[in-house]
């Protein structure tokens, strides 16, 4: 079984504008509102693949309840934690030629409903894969991810982090099964700048972090594809599907939702790579996340 924990979930206000003005009044062409966050994403996704998963974090207030309600519509096995103060964030997204993202702050999350969350993960059984993802709310620690992998290390866990800088750094040493960093993210932790064209200082940088106990390191690199370092070894590209872009925002979840898909349907890093692959671009190609039939039509492109 899959579980995806978001510490910050959130409901996605797409805006559509075409000439943004900044201190004037806009009216949007369109709008749209998405469950996400990046756990849920996963979760989205990989219900949409049909792999079997529950979605774990914390909600709070109507923005939460509204949350909830859409994912069990959806079909969305859900386990959250209710806050009792706060709502959850809404994070706004315009699209006006560029993409800019406003993401909110998220409720505040109080020590007795951390306490609750690390009592459902405590029941997580051997075999079963944990999807911590995205960012946590200010309130919390920075080494909450760690405090959670530290506490069911050895439990024959398989721990997925998506997460940036020093959250997912602290992570390493418990041994992660996989780890996805897009290009800038894995720059930021080795102190480098890195561009998609340089794949072979990727690909150390990548090892650089396996070393420290990462046992894949998936690195995104948006419309430049991907390379995968294997805990064997091999380092994998894949070229990105072509189409039009859409929408950038959950191409990184998804990958990650179809990575998890693929090497739970075939066992294979290739196969994983190229449905992880699939699953971005049809994101990126839509206008919410992705759904199967389109990451099916892509991955016959790859
Ligand atoms: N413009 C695009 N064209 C084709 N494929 C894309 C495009 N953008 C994203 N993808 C696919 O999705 C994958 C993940 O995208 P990206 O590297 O942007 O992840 P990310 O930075 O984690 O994104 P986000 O945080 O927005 O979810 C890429 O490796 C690629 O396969
Ligand atoms: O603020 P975080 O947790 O880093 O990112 C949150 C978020 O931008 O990530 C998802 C896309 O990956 C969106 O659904 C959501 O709004």
């Amino acid at each position: 079984m899959i579980y995806t924990v978001t510490f910050n979930p959130a409901l996605d206000y797409v805006v559509r504008v075409t000439d943004f003005r900044l201190g004037a009044t806009n009216r949007c062409e369109r709008e749209e509102l998405y469950c996400g966050g990046k756990g849920i994403n996963v979760s989205l996704v990989l219900h949409e693949l049909g792999i079997q998963n529950a979605a774990l974090g914390f909600i709070a207030g109507f923005t939460g309840a509204a949350l909830k309600q859409e994912l069990d519509a959806r079909g969305i096995t859900t386990d959250f934690i209710l806050l009792p103060r706060g709502f959850s964030r809404i994070n706004v997204k315009l699209k006006s030629g560029e993409e800019t993202e406003i993401n909110g702050r998220g409720p505040q999350i109080d020590p007795r409903s951390l306490e609750a969350l690390y009592r459902k993960l405590d029941a997580l059984r051997p075999g079963d894969t944990l999807v911590l993802a995205g960012s946590i709310p200010a309130s919390l620690p920075a080494d909450v991810y760690e405090q959670i992998l530290r506490r069911l290390s050895g439990r024959e866990l398989r721990f997925v982090v998506d997460a940036a800088g020093s959250l997912l750094e602290r992570v390493l040493p418990y041994r992660p099964f996989l780890i996805k960093p897009n290009h800038h993210e894995l720059g930021e932790l080795a102190g480098t700048a890195l561009s998609p064209d340089d794949g072979e200082r990727i690909a150390q940088c990548a090892r650089g972090l396996q070393r420290r106990g990462a046992r894949n390191v998936l690195v995104s690199m948006a419309g430049f594809g991907a390379l995968l370092v294997t805990e064997t070894g091999e380092v994998l590209r894949q070229r990105a599907a072509q189409g039009a872009l859409k929408n950038s925002v959950g191409a990184g979840d998804s990958m990650v939702a179809g990575f998890l898909a693929g090497y739970s349907e075939k066992g294979d890093y290739r196969y994983a790579l190229r449905l992880g692959t699939a699953a971005g671009g049809a994101t990126a190609f839509s206008d919410g996340l992705a759904v199967r039939s389109c990451i099916e039509e892509v991955l016959k492109t790859l």
